[in-house]
C-alpha cells in the first residue's frame, strides 16, 4: 500500500501546476460484492482509500486542486441511506486543503437527483446542468463535461431530457433491460441505460471553450465521467456520443488529454490525433488496504500521473 507509480522524474523542472485525482469510490456501507461481470467490489473499505488519498495529498502540499471523476456512492446503497453517504463521502474530500471539483456519474444520480446532488457537491450548475471550466493559470484550461446531460437517469421522469433519452435508447437498444447490452455488437453495445450523453448545447458550449482556448494559447484537458475513446475504454462504458464530441476536438489542436472514471480497469492510449486518453483505475475495486489514486504534474509539453499503489503511472508527452 502507499507505492508512488513515478515513471521519470525531471530533476529541477517544476510543473506549472498539479493536482489530485481518484474515480468511482462508489462507496456504500454494505459487505463487498461484486460487478454484473464478476469483478469485486469493496463498497465499505472505498471510503478508507479516499481517506488516504486526501492524507497524502494534504502532504504533498504543492497540489493546487483535486478533481473527482465521479461515482462518489454506489447505486446499491439502501435509499434512505442515500443522502447522508453523499454527505459522507462529500465530508471526507472537504478534508483536502484546497478545493474539489466534482465530475458527476450514473452512480451519484441513482441515489440523487440533480437538484440535490449538484448543490451538495458545489458544481457550478445553471439549470441543472453540470459541465463547467476550471482555470489553473494562463496557460491551460480544465473542461468538464456532463455525460449524463442527456439521460434516462438524474433528470425527474417526465423532463425532456429523460424523455429524449428513452427514446433513443428505445431506437438504440432492443433489450427490455435497457442496462443490458446483450445482442449489441461492438461500439453499439456503449447503447445501455447506464452511459449518457453531451447534449447539443453543451456540444456548442465546448466548441466555444475550445475556440477560445486556441485564441488563448491555452492547452485543454478534458473530464469527463465516461471515456471518450475505445481505446481507452470498454465498448459498454463509452459516452453515447462519443464520436460527436471527438469530432469537436478534433477540429482543435488544443486538447491536449482526455481523462475519465467509469470503465473502473485503468487504461490510457493516444488517439489518431495525438490526444491522450487516460480513464482511471477505481477506488471501488481496491482489495482492503491497497489504494487507487493519484496526482498529475502539468508541464508545458506532458502530463505526469503520479499514480498510487493500483494506480499506474502515465506518463503523457504532446507537442506544446
Ligand atoms: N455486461 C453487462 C453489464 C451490466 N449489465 C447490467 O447493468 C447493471 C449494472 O452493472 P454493474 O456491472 O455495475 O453491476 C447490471 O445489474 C445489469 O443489469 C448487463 O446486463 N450486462
Ligand atoms: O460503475 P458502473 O457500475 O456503472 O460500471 C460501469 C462499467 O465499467 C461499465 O462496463
Amino acid at each position: 500500500m502507499g507505492s508512488t507509480n513515478v515513471l521519470v522524474s525531471s530533476p529541477g523542472k517544476q510543473p506549472l501546476f498539479s493536482f489530485g485525482v481518484v474515480s468511482d469510490v462508489q462507496h456504500a456501507d454494505i459487505p463487498d460484492g461484486h460487478s454484473f461481470i464478476g469483478v469485486p467490489r469493496y463498497y465499505r473499505h472505498s471510503i478508507r482509500v479516499l481517506q488516504r488519498a486526501v492524507q497524502k495529498w494534504n502532504n504533498h502540499q504543492n497540489l493546487n486542486f483535486v478533481i473527482n471523476f465521479g461515482d462518489i456512492v454506489d447505486g446499491k446503497c439502501p435509499p434512505d441511506q442515500s443522502l447522508d453517504a453523499v454527505k459522507k463521502v462529500n465530508n471526507e474530500f472537504q478534508k483536502f486543503k484546497g478545493p474539489v471539483f466534482h465530475l458527476i456519474g450514473n452512480h451519484c444520480l441513482y441515489n440523487l437527483p440533480r437538484d440535490i446532488l449538484l448543490p451538495l457537491l458545489k458544481i457550478p450548475a445553471p439549470n441543472g446542468q453540470a459541465y463547467y471550466d476550471i482555470s489553473p493559470g494562463p496557460e491551460y484550461r480544465i473542461v468538464v463535461l456532463d455525460g449524463y446531460d442527456i439521460s434516462a437517469i438524474g433528470w425527474p421522469q417526465v423532463h425532456p431530457k429523460t424523455l429524449q433519452a428513452l427514446e433513443f435508447l428505445e431506437k438504440k437498444n432492443p433489450n427490455s433491460d435497457k442496462n443490458s447490452p446483450a445482442g449489441l455488437l461492438g461500439l453499439e453495445r456503449r447503447f445501455v441505460m447506464f452511459n449518457g450523453a453531451v447534449g447539443r448545447e453543451q456540444l456548442e458550449w465546448l466548441d466555444g471553450i475550445l475556440q477560445d482556448s486556441t485564441k488563448l494559447k491555452q492547452k485543454v484537458i478534458v473530464c469527463c465521467h465516461l471515456p471518450l475513446d475505445p481505446c481507452a475504454s470498454s465498448q459498454e462504458a463509452l459516452l453515447w456520443n462519443y464520436d460527436e464530441v471527438m469530432n469537436v476536438i478534433h477540429q482543435y489542436k488544443c486538447v491536449k488529454a482526455c481523462l475519465s472514471g467509469h470503465d473502473h480497469k485503468g487504461r490510457h492510449c493516444i488517439d489518431s490525433h495525438g490526444i491522450h486518453h487516460r480513464s482511471f483505475e477505481a477506488a471501488l475495486e481496491c482489495p482492503p488496504e491497497t489504494d487507487a489514486f493519484g496526482h498529475i504534474d502539468v508541464y508545458d509539453n506532458r502530463l505526469l500521473l503520479c499514480g498510487t499503489d493500483r494506480m499506474q503511472g502515465t506518463e503523457m508527452y504532446f507537442n506544446p
